[in-house]
């Protein structure tokens, strides 16, 4: 079934959850010639109930049988309140709104001291794993038993439709060559861009007024890699900037009215509404039934690129009339795209899906690291030293320079573990269910012994790099706290060199991130130059919109929440919720 058909996947789980049983209490109290007169309504519902409840139960003992045949258990299932575990549901959905980013999912593991659990929401397997060897086995070792699968492309066909995200052989196989070759230090494309934005900040700075980096930041990212991937910038950079304290929230950050503006917009909202379908699961169609939440985003998103794919299929009309370029390393991502098809919804999906991986990964690490260097100055200063040892107060960096200066890499991995930009994500076990690797040691006691678990065929599992990168049994105690140093003390190196996995913000085996050298090269460049004129950054709290602040209750909690200065909130990428208002310091000296 086409993933966009999501009404008549639904209709036929109605149909399988509420008709077959309705009719069979029917057709019995016929054949009794039973009338149940006001009762027909609660008898049915209720036998809905009681079927729903018993098919739950055998499915159970099924699995629980099937398991014990592999050598493996069943994963736990978590218990609600009420039934279909509706109560959790609920609290999920609710949690979006107040609680820190990805909590309500580590306060199930805790509860049940178990790091792989069975949501079970309306009698269907879920599964939620915060293990990294799970992770692991999801990612690389059991790579071939897991696909996108059927229920997310249902929640993405609209956006991204048959682009490298949604889709698992076929069409990664155009985009995955382009970047197999050595295209990522093209350090002049990165100047460019780095010294208009930073002319930017310079002229804020000037006139003592705050910005919102994390939207700075996404221009950056999106006008580097138009270049670099199309040969066009598109230039968001020149578009009306936030105003401070004036300008108000968007989605996820500030929203302008223009042009940009209002493909940001919809770029957010439809990335928005992919995870709130995800949060609802497979009943999310129920709630647009009459109307797809993302018709009218995706349209603005697709005036926006369309005019982008039909330019470039005309200049390959005009190249090839031509016989211009040739060869293939010469050309960019956008002419390898139309050498391999003519397709534009095609292109279409596949360059929606590359603005989607350079912008707001890129953006997001760069805004958590502006805001860990305005709380710890000790690591502006250890990092602006080293920028200012490799390279002087002017000199750009070259490619050696990047690659020798560790402090520069320590810092940022220490922002990919703790703010990884990809938190969560999902796969689904193709037609035959499979057996997950004992759980890591996480929690010594509780359900999880160290069994094999048994992964039920056609589910979906949702795996947490956010919460693997932050769990203090794989990264000690402090693993809550931003400490570069840990990537650079041997004792701390040693054990994630014995243990790669614990720290994927990239993802691992056949469907690792295929920018990550690009989006190092970049970040390391920008935050060179950034250095260079920049000694100190302070939050602009007072210019954050309203509600975008975190909640006074986060101040009791445990963890990272406590001490939290921003909202960090997860939308397909995370992000500060309101945006990352900051004043940038000239250096002086
Ligand atoms: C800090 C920056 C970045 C991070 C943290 C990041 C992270 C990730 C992650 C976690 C995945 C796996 C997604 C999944 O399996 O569902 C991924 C895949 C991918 N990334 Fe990145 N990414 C970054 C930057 C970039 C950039 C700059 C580009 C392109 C210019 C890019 C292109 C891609 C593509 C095309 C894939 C899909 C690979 C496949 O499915 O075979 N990424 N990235």
């Amino acid at each position: 079934m086409n993933p966009a058909n999501y009404r008549v996947r639904l209709v036929l789980d109605l149909f399988r959850i509420f008709v077959i049983p309705a009719s069979v209490l029917s057709c019995f109290l016929s054949l009794l010639r039973y009338r149940l007169g006001l009762l027909f309504i609660p008898a049915h519902l209720g036998f809905i109930l009681i079927w729903a409840t018993i098919e739950g139960a055998y499915v159970e003992s099924k699995q629980d049988r099937q398991a014990r045949a592999l050598g493996a258990k069943t994963i736990p299932r978590v218990v609600g309140k009420w039934p279909g575990n509706t109560d959790i549901l609920l609290r999920m959905v609710g949690a979006f709104k107040n609680s820190y980013v990805l909590d309500v999912y580590l306060e199930l593991f805790e509860e049940y001291q178990c790091t792989t659990l069975n949501l079970r929401i309306l009698w269907r397997d879920n599964i939620i794993s915060m293990d990294q060897e799970h992770a692991k086995y999801v990612t690389s070792t059991g790579f071939s038993q897991f696909w996108r699968g059927i229920s997310q492309k249902e929640r993405m066909e609209l956006f991204l439709g048959e682009g490298i995200f949604n889709r698992d052989d076929e069409h990664r196989n155009m985009t995955r060559p382009f970047f197999a070759r050595e295209r990522f230090s093209d350090f002049e494309l990165f100047e460019r861009h780095c010294a208009q934005t930073l002319s930017i900040l310079s002229s804020l700075e000037a006139s003592g007024t705050a910005c919102d980096a994390q939207d700075l930041y996404g221009r950056f990212s999106l006008d580097a890699a138009s270049e670099f991937l199309m040969g066009k910038n598109l230039d968001t950079m020149s578009a009306s900037l936030p105003i401070p304290g004036k300008t108000v929230m968007g989605p996820k950050g500030s929203a302008t009215e223009d042009h940009w503006g209002s493909f940001a917009r919809a770029f957010e909202m439809a990335q928005l509404n992919i995870t709130h379908r995800g949060r609802l699961g497979a009943v999310w169609p129920l709630f647009e039934l009459f109307k797809d939440k993302n018709e009218e985003h995706c349209k603005v998103i697709q005036a926006w690129v369309d005019p982008l794919v039909h330019s470039a299929l005309e200049a390959k009309k005009t190249m090839n009339g031509a016989g211009v370029i040739n060869n293939i390393t010469d050309k960019n991502f956008m002419q390898h795209l139309t050498d391999s098809t003519d397709d534009p919804i095609l292109i279409r999906d596949q360059l929606t899906s590359m603005l989607l991986a350079s912008r707001d990964t890129t953006a997001c690490v760069l805004t958590f690291l502006t805001y860990f260097l305005a709380i710890h100055p000790d690591v502006t200063r250890k990092l602006r030293d080293e920028v200012l040892e490799h390279c002087g107060p002017t000199s750009p960096p070259t490619f050696d320079h990047v690659r020798r200066m560790k402090y520069m890499r320590a810092v940022i991995n220490e922002t990919l573990r703790l703010f990884p930009p990809v938190p969560l994500n999902i796969r689904e076990t193709r037609t035959a269910p499979c057996v997950l690797p004992p759980s890591d040691r996480t929690f010594s006691k509780g359900f999880c012994d160290r069994q094999p678990l048994y992964m039920p065929a056609k589910t979906t599992i949702l795996y947490l790099p956010l919460l693997i990168q932050r769990n203090p049994a794989h990264w000690g105690d402090d693993a809550d706290e931003f400490k570069p140093d840990r990537w650079i003390n041997p004792e701390s190196v040693a054990r994630y060199v014995a243990n790669p996995t614990i720290f994927t913000p990239f993802s691992a085996g056949p469907r690792i991130c295929i920018g990550q050298n690009y989006a190092y090269n970049e970040m390391s460049y920008f935050l060179v130059r950034l250095l260079q004129q920049f000694d100190r950054f302070t939050l602009a709290s007072e210019f954050q919109p309203e509600g975008s602040l975190p909640p006074l209750e986060w101040k009791h909690r445990k963890g990272r929440q406590a001490y939290e200065q921003i909202w960090p909130s997860a939308a397909l990428t995370l992000y500060v919720k309101g945006g990352l208002w900051v004043r940038f310091h000239k250096a002086r000296s």
